[in-house]
């Protein structure tokens, strides 16, 4: 699935980002690039620095200080230049609740000066994409969440942008939409298009090409999904029980047990030695008279993976 980035172009050059809000660091000395056909996400915890990150990308917040070049052009000193090239969809997409589909379509495309004929093509093709094509006559106001999440999509893609940026787009989506509106960012980086996604979605993390961890206004990880794991010291095992909450009370102070994550059908625990924990940990269960099933190894998974780096920092600090 992942693109082999080194092979495209820098289409977003990000060099030493910052920006404060009183007394608060909101953002911290931020660096990073994004290649053209790249999906490159955003997570972390809520207050982390994602949509002030964002903000600034697309110029719509101005930056204390660094650089940021999209197409080898600097974004601050010439923000009209680049603003044909980038498209933002903030976290409340601005959709016109009495317009139609249509009609939010159109006016975001004349926004763009985007010719009539071309717009249209482009509305068909998302909006079949999308299976939004029979409410291209319905009100914006009476649409699903979902559904309108897939139309600020439309409307932001309208005037063909090199690069997109996209705040929690899915957040609250259902899954049928969520994996719609996946569908539609792999052909849009089939064709060379930039991505920055913040999500709160872990799955979804695992679906971008190159990931930041973004904590308390500083990116502490950058790498793909496949290298993050690897940074992850010992190892996951995973105990199903019916009883998630009782499992995790029952064996987080064992030997050998680093930090535990409830997950919907069980725990994941992540442990010093995978063998070693095996039997400690069943005991501990059987001794607490919690039902639960064998201690099993798994991959991590990025959300495993961004508890321990997280629970790591904040120990160490
Ligand atoms: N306009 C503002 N004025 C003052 N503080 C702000 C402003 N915007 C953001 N902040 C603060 O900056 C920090 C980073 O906020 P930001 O919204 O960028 O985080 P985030 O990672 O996007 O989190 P969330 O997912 O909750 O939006 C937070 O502590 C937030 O309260």
């Amino acid at each position: 699935m992942t693109a082999a980035p080194g092979q495209q172009a820098l289409a977003l050059d990000v060099r030493g980002l910052s920006k404060r809000f009183g007394a608060l660091t909101a953002v911290d000395n931020v660096s990073f690039s994004v290649r053209s056909g790249e999906i490159f996400g955003l997570v972390g915890p809520d207050g982390a620095g994602k949509t002030t990150t964002m903000r600034m990308l697309a110029s719509v917040m101005r930056a204390d200080a660094g650089a940021i070049r999209i197409d080898e052009v600097d974004v601050v000193a010439d923000p009209e230049r680049t603003k044909r090239h980038v498209s933002y969809m903030p976290q409340r997409f601005g959709l016109y609740d009495d317009l139609t589909v249509d009609e939010n379509i159109r006016f975001f495309a004349d926004l763009f000066d985007v010719p009539r004929k071309l717009w249209q093509e482009r509305a068909v093709q998302l909006l079949t994409a999308s299976r939004m094509l029979p409410f291209r006559q319905r009100l914006a106001g009476q649409l699903s969440g979902g559904m309108k999440q897939k139309l600020g999509l439309t409307c932001a893609l309208v005037h063909a942008p090199r690069v997109l940026l996209l705040d929690e787009p899915t957040t609250g989506v259902d899954p049928v939409s969520r994996r719609e509106f996946w569908q539609i960012l792999y052909s849009l980086r089939a064709t060379g298009v930039a991505m920055v996604i913040s999500t709160a979605y872990l799955d979804e993390a695992e679906r971008c090409d190159r990931l930041a961890l973004f904590d308390e206004g500083s990116m502490m990880y950058c790498d793909t999904p496949q290298q993050l794991k690897r940074e992850l010291p010992g190892a996951i095992v995973r105990v199903a029980s019916v009883r998630p909450r009782e499992a995790a009370a029952a064996i987080e102070r064992v030997a050998g047990v680093r930090g535990v994550l409830l997950v919907g059908d069980g725990v994941h625990v992540h442990v010093d030695d995978a063998q070693a924990s095996g039997a400690p940990l069943a005991q501990a269960l059987q001794a607490a008279g919690v039902p639960a099933g064998p201690v099993e190894r798994i991959e991590p998974t990025i959300e495993d993976l961004f508890v321990a780096l997280l629970e790591r920092k904040h120990k160490a600090a």
